[in-house]
């Protein structure tokens, strides 16, 4: 039941009562001065305690040094993060808690080591943005031109991470990542971020003037619908990201980009509509690359690469030992082994598959080795604490 605020007049007063009460009430009422003080005292508690939080992790860090071992820890952040989520009785949104939690660790870690990520540029594509909700600010977010580029920034060790889409609720596969692995590229899945999606239509012209929308392919795909309703009479063109759809919209006239409202804010465009996507939950999943992959938590994740013959029942008989350990897959898709595949003989096709648990896990390990025999490759592309879904 909600309650009343302190010193507000009860239903039933009469106004006489009310009057009375209200000049009584104004002597203990808080001013604003008060409540603002009120509020410097407890910053001045807040700034101490966040200190003292971050020497703390400064120490963490002379220890992880000492033991070799890593700076982030992903699965440790996530625990933070779930702690102080379940601590928080309000009235502070989750959202707010886990963000200031997200920057607080971000800033505790640079004290340790700067870090760096690569990711799909320009600068506020929902890669970037995935680096954001993963990473916070105090890591130097580095923008690359393609997902390739990515894989080879972290394999030169230009940077410790990489960030990569994998896959969207609503468009299914990123073919260039999956391509990446397929390559052998020798990199591992150390983390997962759920980024929820929300594209707006950027431009400086009306809506009715538009002619082109750039986006990325996948982009214009999740607003197919929404486009085919509303600009039937505009272009669709592809760019490579986003945000490089935010950048010529900025310089080009009648044209318009799907993106974020981040990156229409970034690049000085008008959100001419928002929350075009065609689905309410669009999604998408995105990996950080790193050079090796992280320990168990006991909420793990692992994704697998698989290569199979093309033969009647080959499918099946590599899944059954999943089944046999009751073991549950969360995706699987299917992708041409073309760099593999050569002229004359039947093309075979490399399979992505996720599965609960860790790869060290026992049930997993041995499950896993029950697979290899079944098939022609098996990869583990990387074993990960399983993320939530955030907001961009
Ligand atoms: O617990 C650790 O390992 C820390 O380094 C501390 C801390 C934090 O600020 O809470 C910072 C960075 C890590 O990625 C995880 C957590």
């Amino acid at each position: 039941m909600p309650t009343k605020p302190p010193g507000a007049p009860s239903p039933d007063a009469s106004a006489s009562d009310r009057r009375g009460r209200g000049r009584a009430d104004s002597k203990r009422a808080p001013t604003l001065a008060s409540l603002r003080a009120e509020i410097d005292r407890i910053d001045k508690e807040l700034v101490a305690l966040l200190n003292r939080r971050a020497e703390i992790a400064a120490q963490i860090g002379q220890v992880k040094e000492r033991d070799g071992l890593e700076v982030w820890s992903p699965a440790r952040e996530e625990e933070v993060i779930r702690k102080a989520l379940a601590q928080s009785r309000g009235p502070l949104p989750a959202q707010t808690v886990r963000l200031i939690f997200r920057e607080l660790m971000s800033g505790s870690r640079s004290l340790q080591r700067s870090l760096r990520v690569a990711c799909l540029g320009p600068k506020y594509s929902y890669s970037h943005l995935a680096s954001i909700a993963k990473f916070g600010n105090a890591v130097e977010h580095v923008p690359v031109g393609s997902i390739a580029a990515v894989f080879e920034e972290v394999n030169r060790r230009h940077v410790q991470f990489g960030l990569v889409p994998l896959e969207n609720s609503t468009d299914g596969r990123i073919s260039d990542t999956l391509e990446m692995f397929a390559r052998h590229s020798g990199l591992k899945i150390r983390a997962e971020v759920k980024l929820r999606i929300h594209h707006c239509l950027l431009g400086k012209s009306p809506w009715a003037d538009v002619r082109r929308v750039y986006s990325k392919a996948q982009a214009l795909s999740q607003c197919r619908h929404w486009l085919s309703k509303n600009l039937p009479q505009a272009a669709l063109v592809e760019v490579v990201s986003t945000a490089h759809a935010a950048e010529i919209a900025q310089r080009e006239q009648f044209s318009a980009a799907i993106a974020s409202r981040t990156a229409g804010e970034a690049y000085g465009l008008d959100i001419l509509a928002e929350n075009i996507e065609d689905q309410l939950y669009n999604v998408t999943r995105f990996a950080v690359i790193a050079e090796q992959s992280e320990a168990p938590t006991g909420r793990d994740k692992t994704t697998l690469l698989l290569r199979i013959s093309n033969q009647a029942g080959a499918l099946s008989k590599v899944l059954a030992p999943f089944e046999k350990a009751g073991l549950n897959l969360t995706m699987i898709e299917s992708f041409p082994a073309s760099a593999e595949n050569l002229p004359g003989r039947d093309p075979s096709y490399l399979f992505f598959l996720d599965v609960e648990g860790h790869a060290d896990d026992p049930a997993v390990s041995k499950t896993l080795d029950a697979v290899r025999k079944r098939c022609e490759r098996l990869e583990v592309l990387g074993s990960y604490p399983r993320g939530d879904c955030v907001e961009s």
